[in-house]
């Protein structure tokens, strides 16, 4: 937010990511809510407005927000990995010509990110870093790969880890299920 000169941030809480198999997923209300109780800054903005737009495809949800907001300068964030698959979004390239957008970097992603097909196609668009803090004003296509803390998380990741939290308490619900049994059994 502070390199970009963002005065918000909204973390778009997606109904569904087109690419994704909906497997294994959260609610909307619950990942919603999950989004919630992880910020502690008024401007970082958790929306479900995709889901009110009725929108799924990112080139939609753009031509909405602008439709609906005229006077605001957006840019969309996104993670490396995204670079790398944008040539499968829909209407990438139109995507580009919609709204300026910065990529963060994501560990395992970056170098091919930056080789990929679209970082190829757009390199004429790219913008130094010095020139982040005007990205909001600049006519579309702009974009700029953003330097910062990386972190090795994904949601796959968490998912897996909270189906296996639930399959160990599941299965130590049932060890002790068993063991009451015997003990009613042979309370002796
Ligand atoms: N660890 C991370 N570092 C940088 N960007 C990330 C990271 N995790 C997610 N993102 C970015 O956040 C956005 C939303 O990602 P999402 O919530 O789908 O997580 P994900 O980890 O990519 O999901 P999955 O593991 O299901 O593929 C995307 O733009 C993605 O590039
Ligand atoms: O519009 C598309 O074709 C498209 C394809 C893949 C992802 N997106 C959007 O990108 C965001 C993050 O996606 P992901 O892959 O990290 O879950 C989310 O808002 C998705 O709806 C959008």
């Amino acid at each position: 937010m502070h390199r970009l000169g963002l005065d918000e941030v909204w973390l778009l809480v997606s109904p569904g990511n087109p690419l994704k198999p909906r497997r294994g997923m959260a609610t909307l209300a619950e990942r919603f809510a999950s989004c919630v109780a992880l910020i502690d800054d008024a401007r970082l903005r958790p929306t479900a407005i995709e889901a009110r737009l009725h929108t799924r495809y990112t080139i939609d949800t753009l031509r909405a927000l602008r439709r609906r907001f005229p006077r605001v300068c957006f840019v969309w964030l996104m993670g490396a990995d995204s670079l790398e698959s944008f040539t499968r979004w829909r209407f990438w390239l139109e995507i580009t010509r919609t709204v300026p957008f910065a990529v963060v970097p994501r560990p395992g992603y970056n170098r091919q990110a930056l080789a990929s097909r679209s970082a190829l196609r757009l390199r004429p668009f790219r913008i130094p870093l010095r020139s982040a803090q005007g990205l909001a004003c600049m006519a579309p296509p702009a974009w700029v790969f953003l330097p910062a803390p990386q972190k090795d998380i994904s949601a796959t990741s968490i998912r897996n880890a909270r189906r296996n939290r639930r399959h160990r308490q599941k299965t130590t619900g049932r060890q002790g299920r068993t063991a009451q049994a015997a003990h009613d059994e042979d309370p002796g």
